[in-house]
């Protein structure tokens, strides 16, 4: 049932996963960011998305161990993801940048871990490393991010452990048809990045007029659309009143007919990189 903002799915080695969760690209170290991640944990988020190159691993370390204390809840209550780096991909350097990651959020086991770029000739060897921090449980959950089918099938050719999460751009201009249902036939949890398109499909009329009838604003109306979808959310807000809004969305339901009007939006539109085709 996704009737709550504890929601979870379970990935395919068992570990429970919160539906949604938050953001925290381009947020800067500082009040702003601890202040982000200690509202969404007040507000009753689970799940905190950060990677190493977003610069920010301590003052999420930080806020979660403020936010936890807050909230009289736990570590093992949380589910935190970052991702290894292009620069760092390989095997000694995967497992090194694991350890910094560690450090600098101040915690001794991450959720997940992910390959953030399918950089050519490199992300198997990091693969290995993720395999190796997971079979010694160091991580409770592996994966890769920003991965097309062919990096996928390529990757699982030698893999022993199949990723349990790719986590890509995600929304209704970029509904990533194949990817998902070559992730659902593998058992591979789908996750979005920029569910909101970073902001730039909160005019469209479709789903504005959709968000009429429930009183749900686009932003709202989209994420209800992951969920429905499958595929796991983590909208990026620094205002309080945007993370209290992002996660109201468990109180109702689109129709079939609703989420066929929003796959149709699709238009195979990025606001990032094309996978096959980035040079960072
Ligand atoms: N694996 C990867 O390669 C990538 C992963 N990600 C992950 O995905 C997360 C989400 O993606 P992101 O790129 O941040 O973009 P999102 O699609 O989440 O959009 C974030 C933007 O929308 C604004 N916004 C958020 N909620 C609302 C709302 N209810 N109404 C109006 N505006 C709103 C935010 O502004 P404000 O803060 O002012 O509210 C911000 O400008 C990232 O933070 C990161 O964790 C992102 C990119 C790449």
């Amino acid at each position: 049932m996704i009737n709550n903002l504890q929601s979870t799915t379970t990935l395919s080695n068992g570990v429970k996963m919160p539906r949604f969760g938050l953001g925290v690209f381009k947020v800067e170290e500082g009040p702003e960011l601890v202040n982000a991640v200690k509202f969404a944990i007040k507000y009753g988020y689970r799940s905190i998305d950060t990677a190493s190159i977003y610069g920010n691993e301590e003052g999420v370390g930080q806020a979660i161990r403020e936010g936890i204390g807050e909230a009289g809840i736990s570590r093992e209550d949380l589910f935190v993801t970052s991702k290894v780096w292009n620069s760092d991909l390989g095997y000694e350097s995967t497992i090194e940048a694991y350890e910094t990651s560690l450090k600098k959020l101040g915690l001794d086991y991450l959720d997940l871990y992910l390959i953030h770029w399918p950089v050519e000739g490199k992300y198997k060897e990091a693969w290995r490393a993720l395999e190796t921090l997971y079979k010694e449980g160091r991580v409770k959950a592996i994966g890769v991010s920003n991965f097309h089918v062919h990096h996928l099938e390529d990757l699982m050719k030698d893999a022993e452990i199949k990723p349990m999460i790719n986590q890509v751009e995600y929304h209704p201009r970029l509904t990533q048809k194949e990817v998902h249902t070559f992730c659902q036939e593998h058992g591979i949890q789908l996750e979005a990045w920029s569910p909101l398109m970073q902001g730039q499909l909160l005019d469209q009329p479709v789903i504005q007029e959709i968000g009429q009838k429930y009183m749900k604003s686009a932003a709202q109306v989209i994420l209800r659309w992951d969920l429905q979808n499958g595929v796991i959310t983590i909208p990026k807000s620094t205002k309080e009143h945007r993370i209290i809004e992002n996660a109201s969305i468990f109180d109702f339901e689109l129709t079939n007919d609703e989420m066929e009007q929003l796959n149709n939006l699709n238009q195979n539109l990025r606001v990032g990189p094309d996978p096959d085709n980035f040079d960072f």
